[in-house]
């Protein structure tokens, strides 16, 4: 009796050490499979002299607070800098840090405040940069212009560079923004450096700033030609451009600069950091010079390297090589070789921003809820028509409740509401609604106007305008839709490097699927496996191996230039007249198209309401959630 007791007793105790360790091994399990998969991150490849770049931030600054893939804020972004930038030097390399430009407009950070920019900017000055340059949104208003001039401009000196846009002083002489170019060192190696900064052809600038086309400063601008003239190529080991202007092979600027530089500096290595366009992309100009373009709103640092040794030894994928880093801290740990031992990792610095930023939200009331998202909407990862997609909540329950506010008008019964979808800016996710959501879905703050059309005309207008690839040259919009490398599914892009090089050939790569190889099948098949997160999955002119972390790819729907709001009654006749609509921002497009669509206007458009997008969001969402 007594001995079947202690039996059992010591059954039971076994049982209970195997049920311990079964859960012990499931939680190991666990553990390990909710990490990324070892080695998911791809190293950087470090050259003599490495980039660290950022566009279009658009007052980012606070990281996605919903997105894990992009949680790092902007002061784990300057511990992470520091900490390169202590590599480099303990290499002897030298590591150089490069913004261009759109720093406004996409987040409550910066745009809650009046004029917008005034919190966010004493925050983006901290990162330390070494070439910086100016974007569009730094131009749309004066005061955010004359905040450029007055804060930043002064703050890094001689490293913004700006060579085709100036500010006008109160006595009406315009002066560039900073320098039009500059020429230094770097600091380990002593490397000559020749920086121009740029701004793609924009017109839509206010009237204290002025825009010169690069073609115009590179063929009139006697300046650009000295600057030239006293570099003599003898004196200059790279030249670098910082621009706010599209990489991609389908936009000219840089291309045409290129030409012109490569007649003053044949052998001279020239690396481009462009913007805009808002997409990570790598583009090879030649055999001795490339192109960074490091995406937007803090989700990704670009990363560049160059080995200027060994010139004619090497073949360019030796030369130089790109990363695009995620913007989250497992990421920036890695790259930093902090990864074990995370508590050191953070600079005084970076702690400082940190606690900025937090109070700044604070202060901002930045997280204060307005009311609840149901569901996520979407840009552009399901088709405009989905009932998930952000356009079909916008044109059918949102943009219904906009009130005209000008007693001074005739209001007809039928209208029609035509949205730019440039004007709308993320995506909207599930969770509370906050003030910081209506800034990152659409900050603009533009009024709308209207026109009296007949209704057979007034229902082709957005037709008219979604049939150009992007809105006319009249405006800026669009250019998302020039270049859809990012978009492609993998089979399509894999060719021999030898081959991208020549012109004609490149423009096959989008042209013709070309067969995937068996070792991309095995990762791509291997990716599926490991349950990768969903992010970008970059194709560019080195390949598809540059997003440091592996992503499962999202698809990307086409977006359309326009999105239009019906509200028609089926019964009346095309001679019927109705409102057409629209932001004032797209007036010259909407009459662009009347144009084309032969219909003269005898007046001119006017104002309807100021309930911009962002307001009616909120007072929907206040009403009844979304
Ligand atoms: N008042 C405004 C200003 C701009 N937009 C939209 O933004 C686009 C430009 O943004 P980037 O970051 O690409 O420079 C512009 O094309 C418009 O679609 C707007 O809607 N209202
Ligand atoms: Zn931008
Ligand atoms: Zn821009």
């Amino acid at each position: 009796m007594f001995e079947a007791g202690i039996y059992r007793k010591l059954v039971l105790v076994f049982l209970a050490i195997v049920a311990v360790v079964q859960v012990l091994k499931l939680y190991h399990i666990f553990a390990v499979r909710s990490q990324p998969p070892a080695g998911a991150i791809r190293d950087l490849t470090w050259g003599d002299i490495n980039f660290l770049h950022t566009t279009d931030t658009h007052g980012w600054y606070s990281g996605h607070l919903n997105q894990k893939s992009y949680n790092a804020n902007w002061g784990d972004f300057i511990s992470f800098a520091t900490r390169l930038k202590q590599i480099a030097a303990a290499n002897g390399q030298d590591l150089l840090l490069v913004d261009s430009g759109d720093r406004h407009d996409g987040n409550g950070l910066s745009d809650i405040t009046i004029p917008n920019g005034i919190a966010s900017t004493p925050i983006f000055i901290q990162q330390d940069y070494d070439i910086l340059t100016i974007g569009n949104h730094e131009l749309y208003v004066w005061e955010n212009s004359v905040q450029e001039y007055e804060t930043v401009v002064p703050h890094f000196k001689e490293k913004y560079v700006c060579s085709n846009v100036e500010f006008k002083l109160p006595n009406g002489t315009f002066v560039p923004f900073g320098q039009k170019y500059r020429f230094f060192q770097t600091p380990n190696q002593k490397l000559n450096v020749l920086t121009f900064g740029f701004l793609f052809d924009f017109n839509r600038n206010n009237d204290g700033t002025k825009v010169t086309s690069i073609k115009d400063v590179v063929d009139n601008e006697s300046w650009f030609q000295e600057a030239l003239e006293s570099h003599p190529p003898e004196k200059v080991d790279l030249i670098v451009v910082v621009g706010h202007v599209p990489i991609s092979h389908k936009w000219p600027e840089l291309f045409y600069l290129h030409e012109k530089l490569r007649e003053k500096y044949p052998e001279t290595k020239i690396q481009y950091f462009g913007g805009h366009s808002h997409i990570r992309d790598f583009t090879v100009f030649d055999e001795k010079s490339t192109a960074l373009q490091s995406g937007r709103y803090c989700e990704t640092v670009g990363w560049a390297s160059i080995n200027m040794k060994d010139d004619n030894v090497r073949n360019i994928r030796e030369r130089y090589s790109r990363s695009y880093i995620d913007f989250n801290l497992n990421s920036f740990l890695h790259h930093a070789n902090f990864t074990d031992n995370k508590d050191q990792f953070d600079t005084e610095k970076g702690l400082e921003v940190s606690t900025l930023i937090k109070k700044t939200r604070k202060k901002l009331e930045l997280n204060r809820p307005l009311g609840y998202v149901n569901d996520n909407y979407y840009v552009d990862y399901v088709p405009v028509w989905d009932k998930k997609n952000i356009f079909n909540l916008l044109t059918t329950k949102i943009l219904t409740t906009l009130q005209p506010e000008n007693s001074n008008i005739t209001v007809a019964e039928e209208r029609i509401i035509i949205i730019n979808t440039g004007s709308i800016r993320y995506d909207l996710y599930k969770g509370p609604y906050t003030i910081d959501t209506q800034y990152i879905v659409s900050p603009f703050e533009n009024q709308w106007h209207k026109l009296s059309l007949p209704k057979s005309v007034a229902v082709k207008v957005g037709r008219k305008l979604n049939e150009n690839s992007y809105i006319l040259a009249n405006t800026e919009q669009g250019m998302k839709q020039i270049d859809n490398r990012q978009l492609a599914p993998p089979h399509q892009l894999l060719m021999p490097y030898e081959e991208l090089l020549s012109m004609e050939k490149r423009q096959d790569i989008f042209k013709y699927p070309i067969a995937l190889n068996n070792d991309d099948k095995i990762a791509i098949e291997s990716k599926h496996r490991a349950k990768l997160p969903k992010g970008y999955v970059t194709y560019d002119d080195f390949g598809h191996d540059g997003d440091d972390t592996p992503h499962k790819a999202v698809v990307n729907y086409p977006v359309p230039n326009v999105v239009e709001s019906k509200q028609l009654n089926k019964s009346t006749s095309g001679d019927t007249i109705i409102d057409l609509v629209f932001y004032d921002f797209i007036t010259p497009n909407i009459l662009w198209a009347l144009k084309e669509l032969n219909y003269h206007i005898t007046e001119s458009s006017e104002f309807y309401s100021n309930q911009y997008l962002g307001l009616l969001m909120n007072e929907y969402v206040k009403e009844s959630g979304i």
